[in-house]
């Protein structure tokens, strides 16, 4: 799959407080104002297949935690919406925070969620490699899900009993026939897009966004569960519990945010 952990654990910790993007303009995540975005017809409907069989692993990468994908063929595709090009999945991760307050890493007029979904495509119609994608300007597409405190999400519990096992840095157990789709919200068809960055290092400028507009719910003990994992790993003396994993607002320079809805 995509992540691959060399280049990750040599990844700046993030509680270190973000690297600074020198000069970088269209960076992630931001604040969608909601009145700002301009509506654009030309946006077509996302078109997502996502194949539950091709789910490969869970792990703990010291950041968040990743459900990992073989992106080697094109099982996993997303096109339409902004996109010009078909892009396959590799990956997805969530953003949270310590309380139900904060976690979210977009934010909807200044309204932050507790936690976001990102699931990590990239352009395999240009591109051979997920690090190759990962330098270019059209090369990810991920999408954003914001998550809510409400009704246990029935989808979702499969990932949350994996977790224990994943409770520190880089461990990884394996996790088969989980259905990406299941943690769609009902309606996809109404969306922000940007362009942007990656939210953790190396920041590269290289995702188109799309932020869906409708959120999903899950439980308040399903989310207590992503705040059992640590960032630390097993040897370490002091356990760090893996909280606010999510990146400070950056400024929009300019950049205009599409809508797909009016
Ligand atoms: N939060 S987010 O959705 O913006 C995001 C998505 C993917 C990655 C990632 O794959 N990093 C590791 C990485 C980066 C570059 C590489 F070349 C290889 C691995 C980081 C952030
Ligand atoms: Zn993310």
């Amino acid at each position: 799959a995509c992540s691959s952990k060399s280049v990750l654990s040599q990844m700046h910790p993030m509680w270190l407080g973000p690297l600074e993007v020198p000069g970088g303009d269209h960076q992630s995540p931001i604040d969608i104002a909601v009145k700002k975005a301009v509506f654009d017809s030309d946006l077509k409907p996302l078109e997502s297949n996502y194949d539950p069989q091709t789910c490969q692993q869970i792990w703990n990468n010291g950041y968040s935690f990743l459900v990992e994908y073989d992106d080697t063929t094109d099982k996993n595709t997303l096109k339409g919406g902004p996109l010009q090009d078909k892009y396959r999945l590799c990956q997805f991760h969530f953003h949270w925070g310590e309380s139900n307050d904060w976690g979210s890493e977009h934010t909807v007029d200044r309204r932050l969620f507790p936690a976001e979904l990102h699931l990590v495509h990239w352009n395999s119609d240009r591109y051979t490699l997920f690090e190759e994608a990962v330098m270019e300007e059209n090369g990810l597409a991920v999408i954003g899900i914001f998550l809510k405190v409400g009704k246990r999400h029935e989808g979702l519990q499969k990932l949350v009993d994996a977790l224990p096992a994943i409770r520190h840095k880089d461990s990884v157990v394996e996790f088969t026939r989980f259905d990406p789709a299941s943690l769609l919200p009902s309606n996809i068809d109404d969306y922000w897009t940007y362009h942007g960055s990656l939210t953790t290092p190396p920041l590269t400028e290289s995702v188109t966004w799309i932020v869906m507009k409708q959120h999903i719910e899950v439980s308040h003990d399903q989310l207590a569960v992503f705040r059992s994992l640590l960032f630390t790993s097993a040897e370490e003396e002091v356990q760090k519990s893996m909280v606010n994993n999510f990146r400070v607002q950056q400024p929009l320079r300019g950049r205009t945010v599409r809508s797909s809805f009016t």
